[in-house]
């Protein structure tokens, strides 16, 4: 994955909150090894560096300590809560995202099965659900969310929005919650962050433990969220049809928007799978439309040698193109202009000047895409983050994410990971190979 652009850590950046020193047993070993074998309960010594490449450092006998390293994920041989007296709350928020009920159903299987926890509750639409205005929460059980994983979308649906931290640690307190798991991008983990201070500061030991959720891939400091790969794979599907119908007329011209608000990840991704694309614009990378060395005239040129062209475009690229705009949605996010009713305008009103019998054809396949259910390479990692963050909130993690760094599991702190976005470095490897694939020039 390409994480070109992040700043540097140090180890303070990378303290975990611990809720304290409850010593329970962990029910792991008598629950899932049955013959003796005994079970791998990380400790210490795990961690996990922040730059692999200083593993060289570690074998030449610099102590771990002195490098930057994720506290590492997986099951603790102590916890904080006694599983049979603890309440779990799950919810979710943002966008939607394949892989949301595998990562409920993941949650609410981990706590049951293994570690032997009676009481979840599933808060319904987003953190609205933890308001007094919020729908009655619903009660999630192994047989309940048997099959959830089938479907694409989330259970226990979701929101945008703006609610206040006092309200909703009011309803966890009200409703004896002891762990929050939140499922949701940057803006839900800054959620989850106030919530943590909000309990801290009442005296309460709650845990508030996320999964990052973000079809764009822009949540920083791990190596790929999930649902991504199962958006990209879906989207070189509408990369192809869309290239098959271009090639089937004169000068057909096939114009594919994408999602991507801030990261062009999914139309980078994407164009590489299908290899079908010549043109892909990412918010990341400026791209004028207009001169020789322009997007318009570079279509044209492809038609010429090619007879048709496709484009793929990232909802959040061009958006210099367009008036400075306030707008923003009900999280607060800014809202995007149309980049691709801009471009299958200006492309048609271009070919069109220029004399020549032209067909385009413009699909936008966003929210088809990240409505479906996840594939099976984000089936197993939904799963296996869900076992990671039941892990980290029963050992007693708070303000935290458990996420995947160089291949393994990580407790990583929620500021870090909001504090900055992972996106395509124009000048990295995945750029690199974004232009070799498509033969596009670098615009500016
Ligand atoms: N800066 C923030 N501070 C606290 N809570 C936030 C913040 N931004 C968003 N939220 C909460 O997180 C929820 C989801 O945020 P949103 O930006 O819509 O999606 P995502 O989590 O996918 O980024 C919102 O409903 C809101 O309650
Ligand atoms: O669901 P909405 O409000 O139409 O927003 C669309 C946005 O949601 C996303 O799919 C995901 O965004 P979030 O991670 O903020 O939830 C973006 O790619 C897209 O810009």
């Amino acid at each position: 994955m390409d994480t070109g652009g992040l700043p540097t850590l140090t180890q303070d950046d990378l303290v975990v909150r611990t809720l304290g020193e409850r010593s329970f047993p962990s029910p792991l070993d008598g629950g899932l090894l049955e013959r003796g074998e005994s079970l791998h309960y990380v400790t210490e010594d795990d961690r996990v560096l922040v730059d692999s490449s200083l593993s060289r450092a570690v074998r030449r006998g610099v102590p771990v300590e002195q490098l930057p390293s994720f506290e590492p994920g997986g099951p603790r041989r102590t916890l904080f809560f006694d599983p049979a007296r603890t309440r779990v709350g799950i919810v979710t928020c943002g966008g939607l995202c394949p892989g949301l009920n595998n990562v409920i159903r993941g949650l609410v299987v981990e706590l049951y099965e293994h570690y032997g926890v009676r009481y979840v509750l599933g808060f319904r639409n987003g953190y609205h659900g933890l308001t007094a205005d919020g729908e009655e929460p619903e009660v999630l059980t192994p047989t309940s969310v048997q099959w959830i994983n089938s479907q694409g979308g989330t259970v226990l649906g979701t929101s945008r929005g703006s609610q206040d931290p006092a309200v909703m640690v009011e309803t966890l307190r009200l409703r004896r919650i002891d762990v929050l798991f939140v499922i949701g991008g940057d803006g839900s983990l800054r959620g989850a962050q106030a919530i943590a201070d909000e309990a801290e500061a009442r005296g309460l030991p709650l845990a508030v433990v996320g999964v990052p959720k973000t079809i764009d891939n822009d949540i920083p400091w791990i190596d790929r969220s999930f649902g991504f790969q199962t958006a990209f794979g879906r989207a070189a599907e509408s990369i192809r049809s869309a290239h098959t119908e271009a090639r089937s007329t004169r000068n057909g011209v096939g114009l594919i928007k994408l999602m991507g608000r801030h990261s062009g990840f999914i139309a980078c991704y994407a164009t590489l799978a299908s290899d079908d694309a010549d043109l892909v614009l990412i918010p990341e990378v400026a791209m004028p439309l207009e001169g020789e060395r322009g997007v318009l005239a570079h279509i044209e040129r492809v038609l010429d040698t090619q007879g048709h062209a496709v484009v793929v475009v990232a909802e959040g690229a061009g958006q210099d193109l367009f008036a400075a705009s306030t707008a923003a949605d009900a999280s607060g996010n800014a809202k995007l202009h149309d980049i691709g009713a801009l471009l299958r305008d200006r492309v048609t009103a271009h070919l069109a000047a220029s004399g020549r019998e032209f067909s385009l054809r413009y699909v936008d396949p966003g929210y088809a895409i990240r409505s479906v259910p996840a594939n099976a390479h984000d089936s197993v990692y939904c799963t296996r983050l869900a076992q990671a963050a039941v892990h980290a909130a029963m050992a007693g993690r708070t303000s935290i994410v458990a996420g995947r760094w160089h291949g393994r599991f990580v407790h990583l702190p929620i500021p870090l990971v909001t504090a900055s976005r992972n996106q395509v470095d124009s000048k990295g490897d995945l750029w690199l190979s974004v232009l070799e694939a498509t033969g596009q020039p670098v615009f500016v």
